[in-house]
């Protein structure tokens, strides 16, 4: 029992010992009695130097779970239920650990925060005359109580209890599986359900140490993400909403969406893959942002893809500068919203990912991939709004190297020297690489894979060599049609005037000879 709850028994003891006493003293008036009774437990009161504060499970109107109550339940079984006995346990949904064993009702445990002692006790009360509830489940109250001495008031009610709760919510973010979410059409965001959202638990295993990266880029993604994560007072500082936005590009299998399940797994955060097709109007995709949580990526994968983003602009420039004033082409204009099944235009993207709206919630990582990052408009990809640009590219010897140690469980080899010579000389994406890695059947060995990988990386680079000989064929052949038709071009030139000489010539001589006929026979022939 805390000694602030001893105190608190005893003072009550004593108060009814001091109410039989004035009840049984009847020629005591009844003022006199209350009297004996409220300062007798002031006296106690005066004495008890401790003080407990108290957080019930229910509180306010929603009848929702307290949010403190919650934060100290998993604060109290993470770091002091080593002196508890009894325990309650709990099945708890979407948890990476469902079973919660928590300390059971009138358990006690004690904390020490900064070299101070605290006593905390679950407490469960029942109200007796009470045959209706708003609670959820049970009547039953439940409450946490923490006891502490007065002298450490301060410390405790403005540094300990911030510190359990935050400690309570990093835990509860720590446990609970992470979602991977789509969004609803909006014609199924009325009715009993409204969800915008719907979710899977994300369960992807990619990581950053499975992903075949250039190790240098990779660390400095990593350092990235982590400066990111722990950023809160920085952007609050530089009065920046906490987000950031990565532009992955690169060609088809080089690893963008792997990337992007590593970043998830590395934050821990959950993912909002976010379909554009499936939005109707800016309007809509504002809605959905706002339904997103903290702590999350917001992906929209093959930007170039989902929308006619990058030339919206560029056209509309253009519709105004050939009238003046907007162009209005009605027949175009629907031609143009069929195509695309959707209003969102390039400025509602542009506010989504950095308007006013895109600050709420905080903590939040935005990422287009794509594999051509020239057909961007530029408005959308420039710093600020996708801050880190991340090019995912060919396989490297490096990469090959984290591929061969997920694939084959091999960290070198002796054909390993000839396998990088091939990766200078070819250009292979992760995906292939990997592909040509994976045993084909239980009892092939490692040295078959590695051999499949260069037979594969040969083959790739006499194909490239193929290309590159008939591409310089086909650019010879060009050139030279190129130059025999410019030598016909000068030879041609050179006959006409060549001709116009002689035409010249010609009638210069004729002349001559027409004048002396003139001279001599007073006449022209
Ligand atoms: N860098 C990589 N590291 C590890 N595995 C990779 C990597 N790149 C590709 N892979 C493997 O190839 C598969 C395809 O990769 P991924 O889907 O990430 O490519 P992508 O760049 O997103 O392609 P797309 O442009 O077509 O969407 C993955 O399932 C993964 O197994
Ligand atoms: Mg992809």
């Amino acid at each position: 029992m805390s000694p602030g709850e001893m105190f608190t028994r005893f003072g009550s003891a004593i108060g009814g010992l001091a109410v039989i006493w004035a009840m049984f003293q009847q020629f005591i008036p009844p003022q006199l009695r209350e009297h004996v009774e409220r300062y007798t437990h002031k006296l106690v009161r005066f004495a008890n130097p401790y003080i407990q504060i108290v957080f019930p499970e229910f509180t306010g109107e929603k009848l929702k779970s307290s949010e403190a109550y919650t934060a100290i339940q998993n604060y109290l079984t993470k770091n002091a239920t080593a002196g508890a006995k009894r325990f309650r346990a709990d099945f708890v949904k979407d948890s990476s650990q469902p079973l919660v064993l928590s300390m059971d009702d009138h358990e006690e445990v004690t904390d020490v925060f900064k070299g101070v002692k605290v006593w905390w006790s679950s407490r469960k009360t029942t109200p007796k005359a009470m045959s209706f509830s708003f609670y959820p489940k049970t009547e039953d109250h439940r409450f946490y109580r923490l006891t502490f001495h007065r002298q450490h008031r301060e410390l405790i009610t403005q540094s300990y209890v911030k510190h359990i709760l935050t400690q309570g919510k990093a835990i509860a973010v720590g446990n609970r599986q992470r979602k991977l979410y789509t969004n609803n059409s909006s014609d199924n965001w009325y009715g009993y359900k409204q969800n915008k959202w719907s979710h899977v638990i994300f369960e992807h295993p990619a990581t950053f140490e499975t992903l075949a990266m250039e190790p240098n880029k990779k660390q400095e993604i990593m350092n990235d993400l982590i400066k990111f994560s722990k950023g809160k007072e920085y952007y609050a500082k530089i009065g920046k909403a906490w987000k950031r936005g990565y532009l992955l590009y690169g060609p088809p299998g080089t690893g963008k969406s792997t990337m992007i399940v590593a970043m998830a797994n590395f934050l821990n955060y959950d993912v909002y893959d976010l379909e554009l097709t499936a939005v109707k109007d800016n309007t809509e995709l504002r809605k959905l942002l706002i339904e997103t949580s903290g702590k999350s990526i917001i992906v929209i994968e093959d930007i170039d893809c989902s929308l006619d983003l990058t030339g919206q602009r560029k056209e509309k420039e253009k519709e105004e500068d050939d009238n003046g004033n907007e162009k209005d082409n009605p027949a175009k204009k629907m031609e143009k919203e069929e195509k695309k099944g959707s209003k969102v235009t390039l400025s509602g993207l542009l506010n989504f990912i950095d308007g006013i709206w895109s600050a709420c919630g905080g903590e939040r990582i935005i990422i287009f991939t794509t594999n051509y990052v020239d057909k961007l408009d530029p408005a959308l990809i420039r710093r600020g709004r996708m801050d880190k640009h991340i090019e995912m590219s060919y396989c490297c010897f490096e990469a090959f190297k984290v591929l061969a140690r997920n694939y084959l469980d091999i960290e070198d080899h002796p054909l390993f020297p000839t396998i990088s010579g091939l990766f200078d000389e070819t250009k292979m994406t992760p995906a292939d690489v990997a592909e040509n890695l994976m045993p084909k059947s239980d009892n092939e060995d490692r040295e078959t894979g590695l051999r499949n990988l260069i037979e594969a990386l040969k083959a790739t680079k006499e194909l490239e060599a193929r290309k590159k000989a008939e591409e310089e064929a086909r650019a010879k052949a060009k050139k030279e049609e190129q130059e025999k038709k410019e030598d016909g071009e000068k030879e041609e030139a050179k006959e006409s005037v060549k001709s116009d000489k002689e035409v010249k010539e010609n009638g210069v001589n004729n002349g001559g000879v027409a004048a002396k006929e003139v001279k001599e026979n007073g006449f022209a022939a």
